[in-house]
């Protein structure tokens, strides 16, 4: 996957993610009156709405990208109905094409592990017949349990070809609170990205290991040491857009090659006709505005690599 994801970087020429992180305040009126008709204010109401609203972005942008990032939080915070959402938009970017990381940050002790990672990147054997749960091609993973909460991913990965991203450094106001702990000298996110790099030696693609790692745009000092650290590790990179992160930021976080990493945005992106830049498109046509946003999301990008 690792693979795919690079040959649709290059296909599309923008190393860019779109974070589908659906809110039902961002969700045009008339497709939330148009779900409710039909189900009710319910949570297959909500559902339905996410999907609609999720459905219009992907046709709106999938020719220019190469990948997704569904956030699973903002599906299961509807329940169970919310979840068929997030699988259905799951299926319907891989219908189109697209790398889909699942946002998942999980990791837990080996066993539960191996259950998410079975879950969400695998395949589960019920009786004589085995079912492909999720699907998604990537995963997020937490890393604080220590390698028997990852290696079972990893192992997960290895049989399929899938990958991980794992957090090193985010991107929210708080992460250096543990993040940046000095410990023998050296700030904790350097530790875990130097263990990054080496679990991703044993999983390696043609030139970038199926073990990712994730640091935020909001960072990019750290990006840049990190970067040095973990040579063959793509890195997720969030917090671009409604966080702060900008094109210029984003520069050391990708090696010589171009490549290396990938920028998400979701807000900026699927919320782009709430902002003034975009507001000339309205609400009717939020698929648009995001596509307009998408292309100033690349163009932001590829002009700050020319330039560095
Ligand atoms: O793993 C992530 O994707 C992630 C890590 C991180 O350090 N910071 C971060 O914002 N994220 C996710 O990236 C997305 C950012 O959303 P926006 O701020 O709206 O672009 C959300 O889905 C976050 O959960």
């Amino acid at each position: 996957m690792i693979n795919k994801l690079i040959a649709n970087i290059k296909k599309t020429g923008a190393p860019i993610v779109v974070g589908l992180d659906p809110m039902l305040n961002y969700i045009p009126k008339q497709i939330q009156e148009a779900a409710f008709k039909e189900f009710g204010e319910t949570l297959e109401g909500a559902a339905e709405a996410i999907w609609q609203y999720n459905k219009g972005i992907v046709d709106a942008t999938y020719d220019l990208i190469p990948a997704v990032k569904p956030q699973i939080a903002m599906y299961e915070q509807f329940g169970i109905p919310g979840l068929m959402a997030y699988k259905r938009t799951v299926d319907y970017c891989k219908e189109k094409d697209l790398v889909v990381i699942g946002d998942i940050k999980r990791g837990d002790i080996g066993s539960t592990s191996a259950a998410y990672a079975v879950g969400h990147l695998g395949k589960v054997q019920v009786g004589s017949k085995t079912y492909v749960p999720f699907n998604e091609d990537f995963a997020t993973v937490n890393p604080y349990l220590g390698t028997d909460g990852v290696k079972p991913f990893m192992d997960v990965c290895k049989e399929e070809k899938k990958g991980i991203f794992v957090l090193v450094k985010t991107s929210n106001p708080s992460s250096g609170e543990f993040q940046d702990r000095i410990i023998e000298k050296r700030p904790l996110y350097e530790w875990v990205g130097e263990k990054v790099a080496k679990w991703g030696d044993e999983l390696m693609g043609d030139g970038y290991s199926y073990v990712g790692a994730v640091v935020g745009a909001t960072y990019p000092e750290m990006g840049k040491v990190l970067r040095k650290l973990m040579p063959k590790t793509f890195i997720l990179v969030p917090g671009y857009g409604a966080q702060g992160g900008k094109g210029a930021d984003l520069v050391h976080f990708f090696n010589k090659d171009g490549l290396g990493a990938i920028v998400n945005s979701s807000r900026g992106i699927i919320a782009a006709y709430k902002q003034e830049k975009y507001a000339k498109f309205g609400e009717a046509n939020y698929a648009d505005a995001s596509r307009q946003a998408v292309k100033d999301m690349i163009l932001d990008i590829s002009t700050a690599l020319e330039n560095r």
